[in-house]
């Protein structure tokens, strides 16, 4: 698999402080990758480097095998940072003809404009006067002028209402189906549940996890599995005794991996290393159990067990 990104030991101080702290990570050729992580993680500071827009302190930084200032390396990048702005007086047409002629093997307009979804009309209108969303697209279009190979996306879809985020993430998967490679930070962390194939966490300068989405989720967070009880009787008496309850946390809490076993509004939650010793353990002790469920945590779970477990840690050492 060819890298399109290699850092190797990549530290940035600012004064005393490390905001990014001895990273390596190798990015592949057509890959979608989520850079997450809380405020003050480390996330600009590091696609800053890549972009070489700063340089690090120590470490080295790759793209396409090259530092990112050499000029054939920056005609392979497109970058849509956060704040769009314009050239005022300039209609869409002209900002990305102007945009396009500094390429030497732009994107063709007509593609640019289906892309960024923008009719004959909106090429017509000068850009400041713009609404924020078709902003954000004319930023999307920008950065896919000179036809990149590597894409950076910082908080793409801040400000962009639902279908216009759905839009934005099919042309992005649109995009990686053509082999573009895709970072893109990002504080959905559903978001980056969705879009992307790798997450990368960032966590005080350092790299917490990284992983596919459902790999983080697995190695962080405990499943579950859930049911309800018979309540009533046939005859319509109350069953759920307390004695009833007491026997399933009996059976169920020196299960091997159990953390949990809670009852709330008639519906159990078991959390444990492994859902199939629990439901193993329904069966051979036929506990009176109906519905049940298995659940596995979100990326969201993760990443909240995650720093804090890194706070904690960081804490005491
Ligand atoms: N130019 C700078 N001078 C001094 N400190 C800086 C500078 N840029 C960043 N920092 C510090 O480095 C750390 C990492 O910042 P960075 O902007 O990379 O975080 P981030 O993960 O992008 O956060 P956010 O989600 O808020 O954008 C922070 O503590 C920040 O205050």
């Amino acid at each position: 698999m060819e890298h399109i990104a290699e850092l190797q030991h990549v530290t940035k101080r600012f004064g005393s402080k490390a905001a990014v702290d001895d990273v390596s990570f190798t990015i592949d050729k057509g890959s979608i990758v989520a850079v997450l992580g809380p405020n003050g993680a480390g996330k600009t500071t590091t696609i800053s480097m890549m972009l070489g827009l700063l340089e690090p302190t120590s470490g080295s930084v790759r793209l396409f095998g090259q530092t990112p200032k050499q000029p054939q390396v920056k005609q392979r990048i497109g970058a849509m940072l956060q704040d769009v702005s314009v050239i005022d007086g300039l209609k869409v047409r002209e900002v990305l003809a102007l945009i396009r002629s500094y390429y030497p093997r732009p994107m063709r307009l007509e593609e640019l404009a289906a892309l960024a979804g923008f009719t004959e009309e909106d090429l017509g209108k000068r850009a400041e006067k713009l609404s924020g969303g078709q902003k954000r697209r004319l930023g999307f279009a920008l950065a896919l002028a000179g036809n990149p190979d590597l894409l950076f996306f910082d908080e793409p879809t801040v400000g962009l209402d639902t279908p216009a985020r759905r839009s934005f993430w099919e042309q992005v998967r649109a995009l990686s189906d053509r082999g573009k490679t895709i970072l893109f930070s990002t504080h959905y962390l559903q978001e980056a549940e969705d879009a992307a194939d790798r997450v990368i966490l960032f966590n005080r300068g350092k790299i917490a996890a990284d992983g596919t989405p459902q790999a983080i989720t697995a190695q962080l967070t405990s499943r579950s599995v859930t049911f309800t009880t018979d309540t009533r009787s046939l005859e319509g008496h109350a069953l759920m005794s307390a004695d009833t309850e007491q026997h399933i946390r009996e059976r169920l809490l020196p299960v091997p991996g159990v953390h949990d076993c809670t009852c709330q509004e008639g519906r159990w939650t078991v959390t444990a290393d492994n859902t199939d010793t629990v439901l193993a353990a329904i069966f051979r002790y036929q506990l009176p159990v109906h519905d049940i469920r298995t659940q596995q945590g979100r990326l969201d779970d993760a990443f909240e067990i995650m720093i804090h477990n890194d706070d904690t840690q960081g804490a005491v050492s």
